[in-house]
């Protein structure tokens, strides 16, 4: 692991990836995290054991490793204002914000920076993350792997070498974890209107998926026979999966995910513009 990481943000992505490192025995001492509200910060630091400060320029000045974890909408001022400190460390840069390009944010950091874009997912924080990786020309191999490991102690990586791959990795991993929450919700509230308690049919549902996901991610089987396994002929599986495709389900997950895609090159038009 690289020795020093600051992360410009310190919200709910920084502190999933932040909450992983930590748990998969990175040091916290290594780690600094930066945000503008001493409190949210304070709070973070206690519980993670990392250094905390509210001042971005100096959290860079030393850091080997700098995650860029602040909103899109925001990049552009924090970039600029780091552009200095940036210049003169010259860190690895890893930006975790959907939609912005590696030009344009290398270009409001002062230009020939090493940088890696990364979409990652919130499920990092329990060291089940999915992350998909590209690097701009002037990342070297040792920079990959540092991007690599600091990845991969929070879950699985997959590199990209066309940048605009990152807008399907966003549909198919950034933004997934929340498919599958609503698909909780909606099978708890099923479950409550079968008779059900909440909490019983909440737990159960959840349950199911994990095994579901391990099974399948362990098994020499595709997805398509997993689940024809689960289908007896004339049975309660079959009368379920019918329902869905009848209802079109495929349809509105391939265009949700389409409109996802979307909205992340939108996103990066928008900002660039400015
Ligand atoms: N949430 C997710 O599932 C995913 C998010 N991402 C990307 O991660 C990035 C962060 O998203 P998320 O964590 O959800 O957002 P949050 O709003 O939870 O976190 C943003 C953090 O940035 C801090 N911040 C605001 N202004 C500054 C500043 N000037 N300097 C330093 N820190 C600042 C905020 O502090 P304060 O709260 O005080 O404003 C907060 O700690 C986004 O770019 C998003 O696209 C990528 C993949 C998944
Ligand atoms: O919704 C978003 O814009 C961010 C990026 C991927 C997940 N959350």
């Amino acid at each position: 692991m690289a020795s020093k990481i600051t992360f410009i943000g310190a919200g709910n992505m920084a502190g999933a990836i932040i909450g992983g490192l930590t748990q998969s025995g990175a040091a916290p001492e290594s780690i600094t995290a930066t945000a503008p509200n001493q409190d949210e910060l304070t709070a973070i630091g206690e519980r993670l054991g990392i250094h905390t400060t509210t001042d971005n320029a100096a959290a860079v000045a030393d850091a080997d490793v700098v995650v860029l974890a602040v909103k899109p909408q925001i990049m552009r001022e924090v970039c600029q204002k780091l552009a200095d400190s940036v210049q003169k460390a010259r860190p690895l840069i890893i930006s975790i914000a959907a939609g912005l390009d590696a030009t344009t944010i290398d270009e409001w950091l002062g230009g020939g920076n090493a940088l890696v874009r990364c979409m990652p997912n919130t499920p990092s924080l329990v060291g089940q993350g999915a992350s998909g990786l590209y690097a701009n020309a002037r990342v070297s191999d040792a920079q990959r792997q540092i991007a690599t490991r600091l990845m991969q102690a929070v879950g699985i990586v997959e590199w990209v070498e066309d940048e605009a791959l990152l807008e399907a990795v966003t549909a198919v991993s950034g933004s997934a974890p929340a498919y599958f929450f609503l698909m909780f919700e909606a099978m708890e509230d099923a479950g409550v209107t079968l008779g059900l308690p909440a909490e019983t049919a909440r737990r159960l549902a959840i349950q199911t998926a994990l095994g579901a996901a391990t099974m399948a991610s362990q098994s020499e089987h595709d997805p398509a026979t997993l689940k024809q396994n689960v289908m007896s002929p004339g049975g309660t599986t079959e009368r379920a999966i019918a329902h869905m495709e009848d209802a079109n389900l495929r349809q509105t997950i391939a265009e949700a995910m389409q409109a996802c895609a979307e909205r992340a090159r939108q996103m990066a038009d928008e900002l660039a513009k400015g």
